[in-house]
């Protein structure tokens, strides 16, 4: 759906993408993740044929871009930071601008997709008041219909939940996993860690321009060999699994071997009590932090 070979975006001095191969695939709804200015923007920008790379080359769709921009870029739904929109137009009028400006899409069936999208992101009840009443959350909202309206294979978003309160952001990830579940392939960016933990299939993540890391969510925070028991008394279970505990932390007993049943019959044939038992992974945080480095501490971790 998306690939980039060593994609390079120079402003004046500063390397803004620095030599980036992205591979997004079918399916995937994938969370592009950094820092602010690590260079998501920038990225989406080229994606998307609105800034000429420095060097590199763009697939999107399987065609080079800008190239192959008119023909491709129909098939794409694009949300950028602060959609702009007419404030003395209502949010419909917008999408039917929108609409009518783009190529595909007959008009007789214009008033109707425009009410559909509008329902799936949930202004419906608003769609006719003019857009300088709406809140931000509202705008980003409406900003995510024009994306929809020519029912995109693969919608490209620019920190979608930006702006939005915590059930706008819900709504936003509810509407993005129907999206996926009907076909649609999801390129997503943010600077929130919790929020492509929650949403995202596959994962990359930005740092300074450079891509340090891609792969499955799965992959990234598959089981470690290691089983985490919760206990009220962690000594004893150290006594009882001689030499096999390798770290506590308050009831927290992090034990080598990834068999839970093993070690929950034995600690409770030792007449151990177990509170929880589960296999050990790490968090997404933690392998973020560990290929990013230090400079990762400006991504903004789960609270
Ligand atoms: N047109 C431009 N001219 C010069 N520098 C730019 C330009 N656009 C972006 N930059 C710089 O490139 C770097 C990457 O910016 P970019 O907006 O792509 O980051 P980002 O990861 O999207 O951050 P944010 O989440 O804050 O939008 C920043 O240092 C920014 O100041």
């Amino acid at each position: 759906m998306i690939t980039t070979r060593r994609l390079v975006k120079q402003f004046g001095r500063l390397r803004a993408v620095d030599g980036i191969d992205l591979d997004v695939r079918a399916g995937d709804i994938y969370g592009f993740l950094g820092a602010n200015g690590s260079g998501k923007t920038t990225t989406v920008r080229m994606l998307l044929g609105l800034v000429l790379p420095t060097s590199g080359e763009i697939e999107l769709l399987g065609s080079r871009m800008p190239r192959a921009g008119r023909r491709v870029l129909p098939r794409v739904g694009a949300l950028i930071e602060g959609p702009a929109h007419y404030g003395h137009l209502s949010g419909r009028e917008n999408l039917a601008l929108l609409d009518a400006a783009g190529p595909g899409g007959s008009w007789r069936t214009r008033r109707a997709r425009i009410g559909e999208v509008l329902e799936q992101v949930g202004l419906a009840g608003v769609g006719r008041r003019p857009v300088k009443a709406y809140s931000l959350g509202m705008r980003q909202r409406l900003g995510l219909a024009g994306a929809l309206l020519r029912r995109p294979e693969l919608l490209v978003l620019d920190e979608p939940t930006n702006g939005l309160d915590p059930q706008g952001i819900t709504e936003v990830r509810e509407l993005l996993l129907d999206l996926h579940r009907e076909g649609t392939t999801v390129f997503l960016s943010s600077h929130l860690l919790a929020e492509v933990e929650q949403l995202c299939s596959r994962v990359g993540v930005l740092d300074r321009g450079r891509l340090v890391l891609q792969d499955e969510l799965a992959a990234l925070t598959a089981p470690t060999g290691s089983t985490v028991v919760h206990t009220p008394t962690p000594d004893r279970v150290r006594a009882v699994l001689d030499g096999r505990v390798t770290a506590t932390d308050g009831e927290r007993v992090v034990v080598r071997g990834a068999d839970p049943a093993e070690v929950n019959a034995r600690l409770v044939g030792a007449g151990i009590a177990v509170t929880a038992l589960s296999l050990e992974r790490p968090t997404l945080e933690q392998v973020v932090l560990a290929a990013a480095g230090t400079s990762t501490d400006r991504v903004e971790a789960p609270r």
